[in-house]
């Protein structure tokens, strides 16, 4: 089979460094600026970054609905750290203005491990990631408060959900493209594989 077009959305923060990790996980990746852009993918990663710039920037770029309808039609997304906050349903304390594209019937709060620690990396098991625990880097990171019933926790770290996976949406607190372990792009790249599958049967 080709390998899949993967977009990530480009409007701030860390999105070469997922490309490159997509590109290693025998995916096309492709910036994703434009609804003409979004239209070409079979799958976008929402990058790092800050998610009210990121949010009113998708708002401001004619982004926000086509990738609302998209995620709700079943395409494959994955989040992190700002893109896990895009993707949750309800932010417990968000900034006037901020919207999300939603997705994850989950309850997030912003900055949660930044108070006591801005950074740092911790080893994460997630589920569905084989072998060593993944290294996760965690960068004024989010949690996620709770869950609702079809969302399925991958990992948490102390005591914290950082990892969640509803149907085609993934989200995860620490940014896997920041390290040189790309099995979590692998896993998204696996689910746009099984999607596009899916849709050819
Ligand atoms: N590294 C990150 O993506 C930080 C997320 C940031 N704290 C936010 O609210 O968007």
């Amino acid at each position: 089979m080709t390998s899949p077009v993967v977009g990530v959305l480009a409007l701030q923060g860390d999105v070469r460094e997922h490309l490159v990790a997509l590109a290693t996980a025998d995916a096309v990746a492709r910036p994703v600026r434009r609804p003409e852009e979004l239209a070409e993918v079979d799958g976008i990663v929402l990058p790092g970054g800050e998610s009210t710039t990121i949010s009113k920037l998708a708002v401001l770029f004619g982004l926000m609905e086509p990738l609302r309808a998209r995620v709700r039609e079943g395409m494959p997304v994955y989040g992190t750290c700002a893109g896990m906050i895009l993707l949750a349903d309800k932010i417990l304390d968000p900034r006037s203005g901020q919207e999300t594209v939603g997705g994850i019937d989950m309850i997030v709060r912003r900055n949660a491990f930044g108070r006591q620690n801005e950074s740092f990396e911790a080893a994460v098991d997630v589920r569905g990631v084989e072998g060593d625990p993944v290294e996760g880097v965690f960068i004024r990171a989010p949690w996620v408060e709770s869950v609702g019933a079809r969302a399925e926790v991958l990992a948490e770290y102390d005591g914290h959900i950082v990892a969640v996976r509803q149907e085609n949406a993934l989200a995860t607190s620490f940014h896997p493209e920041l390290t040189g372990d790309h099995r979590m792009h692998a896993l998204f790249v696996d689910m746009v594989r099984a999607k596009l599958m899916a849709g050819s049967l």
